[in-house]
Parts: structure tokens; sequence; C-alpha cells
């Protein structure tokens, strides 16, 4: 039995992942703050949703995704309740498996994961680290659960702030850039609709080039960039404004907004 606690984005997203992966509506439970959100849950995918306590207790493997603000909350609500040997998967940003296991107190398996939306099309990237207590079996099991839902990876915790930064927070800049290449478009004067198909079909050619050709991404660049030409008089451009650099500082501040986020 699977327990999400905390069924807002993330945790809907991981929620129908797992159903369209074929565990059944009975075999999850979800949790939710409000009543109306709690029918939504109910109505829409059939499974049960209870209070965070007698998830807790019903439940196997846990899967935290509340706001890594409201994560203390919750820990204290269901501390007197987890049993023994109870997966504990925390999907938080900025926080830690030593946090979650000082609260749950106990030997408990902690495996800290950070996925993200595309998990809605079972492209998620999600990456996954132990806790002190958790092993190889915990690890394997987390795996089976993301799997279907895309890429996982395992990583040192040391990494999962970077990994934050760069695949949690990953999909909105690239929304953000389709947002400005559409905005360009209609500054050179084509209507919206068109702009915004000839971005997005061009967003979903380089990516799958760039995952299934094996190609390094300045290579498949540079087949674009002729001598002289078209491309080369827009890098010039992005160059000029530090495009480049302000990737570097974003990804940098985002790394650095995770390390703050258990503290609130
Ligand atoms: N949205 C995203 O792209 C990603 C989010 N995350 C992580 O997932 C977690 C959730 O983020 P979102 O889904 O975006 O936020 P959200 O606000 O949509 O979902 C959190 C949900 O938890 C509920 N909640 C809060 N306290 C609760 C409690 N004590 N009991 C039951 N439910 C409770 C809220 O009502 C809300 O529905 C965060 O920790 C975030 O760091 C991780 C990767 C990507
Ligand atoms: O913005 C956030 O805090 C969350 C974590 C990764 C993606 N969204």
């Amino acid at each position: 039995m699977i327990a999400i606690l905390g069924t807002g984005k993330m945790g809907e997203a991981l929620l129908s992942g797992l159903l369209r992966a074929g565990t059944r509506p009975d075999d999850v439970i979800a949790t939710a703050r409000r009543a109306e959100r709690a029918e939504t849950l109910r109505e829409r995918y059939g499974v049960r949703v209870l209070s965070n306590t007698e998830a807790a207790k019903d439940a196997d493997t846990l899967i935290l995704a509340v706001k890594p603000q409201d994560m203390g909350a919750l820990l204290a609500e269901i501390a007197p309740c987890v049993p023994a040997g109870t997966l504990v998967i925390s999907a938080a940003a900025g926080i830690t498996t030593a946090f979650v296991e000082a609260r749950l107190g106990g030997e408990v398996p902690v495996v800290r994961v950070m996925s993200n939306t595309p998990v809605l099309v079972d492209e998620a990237m999600s990456v996954i680290s132990a806790g002190t207590h958790a092993a190889e079996e915990h690890l394997r099991r987390t795996e089976d659960l993301l799997r279907p839902v895309g890429k996982v990876l395992r990583i040192p915790e040391s990494q999962q702030d970077a990994a934050t930064a760069l695949s949690g927070s990953g999909p909105a800049y690239f929304f953000y850039l389709v947002e400005a290449m559409v905005d360009a478009g209609i500054l050179l004067g084509m209507p919206r609709a068109a702009a915004l198909d000839m971005v997005t079909q061009s967003i979903v050619g380089a990516a799958i080039m760039l995952r299934d050709s094996g190609e390094h991404p300045v290579i498949l660049r540079e087949a674009v960039t002729s001598p002289g030409g078209t491309t080369i008089a827009a890098i010039a451009e992005l160059e000029r404004h530090s495009v480049r650099a302000a990737f570097l500082a974003a990804i940098e501040a985002a790394r650095d907004r995770g390390r703050q986020l258990a503290s609130g």
C-alpha cells in the first residue's frame, strides 16, 4: 500500500503516474488538506483519501509531497503512527533525509527524491538518494515506483540541491524560453498560435535529437550554425546579452534557495 501525503501538483502527478503504470487504485491512499480537494481526488482517481495519520498507519510506503515549509508539521503529525520499517520517500525540495529521520525517530528508511512535472507525460527526471537507514532494497523499491514515469538516477545527497535547481525546476526554464521565443515571433509579426506551434515543434525536435542521437549539444548546435548565416547572428546577440552567464547565475540561485527551504 502506497500513500501520498499532500496531493497537490506534484503529488497528483505522481499519483496519476502510479495508476497509469498499473498500480490499482485500491493500493493507493492520498491525503489532502481541504475536503473539496479530497473529493476531487476520489472522483478523479478512485483512490481512498484518508487523514495523514490513517494513511501513515496503513501504508508500507509513504510519499511526502507537501511544500518544504509544511514538512515539519506533517512529520510531527505522523511521527507517532509510522510503523517501523515503513519506507518514507520525501519529494520536497531542500528537505534532507536527516531532517526527516530526526523527526520520525527510530531507524526509519528514508529516500529523498527530486522529480519534475513531466511525470505527467511519463518523461520525468527523478534523482534519488538514500538516507542513513535506507538500504539497496529501499532504493530499488523507489526506482520501481518512479521508473514507469520517466528516468531515474541515483545521486549522492550532497548533489540534491543542485539537481533540484537543474532538473526539478528545469522544465520551467524551457517554458520560459518558449514564452520568450514566441514573443520574438510576435515582434516579427507572426500570429501567436503559429509562433507557438513553430517554437513548440522546434523544442520537441531538438529535445528528441539530443536524447536519441547521442551527439553532444555543441555538435548539434554547430550543425544548425552556417558560416555567415542567420543562427550565428542570433548567437552573437545571446552572447552579447550574457545569456549563458545568466543561466549559470540563475541555476546557482535556485540551488541556494533549495538550501534555505527546510528552515522556512
Ligand atoms: N511543482 C514542481 O514542479 C515540483 C515540486 N516538487 C516538490 O513537491 C512538493 C509539492 O510541491 P507542489 O506539488 O508544487 O505544491 P502544491 O502546493 O501544489 O502541493 C502541496 C499540497 O500539500 C497539501 N498539504 C500541505 N500540508 C498538508 C498536510 N499537513 N496534510 C495534507 N496535505 C497537505 C497542500 O494543500 C497542497 O495541496 C514540494 O515540496 C516541492 O518542493 C518537486 C519537484 C518539482
Ligand atoms: O520551485 C520549487 O520550489 C519546486 C522545486 C522544484 C521545482 N519546483
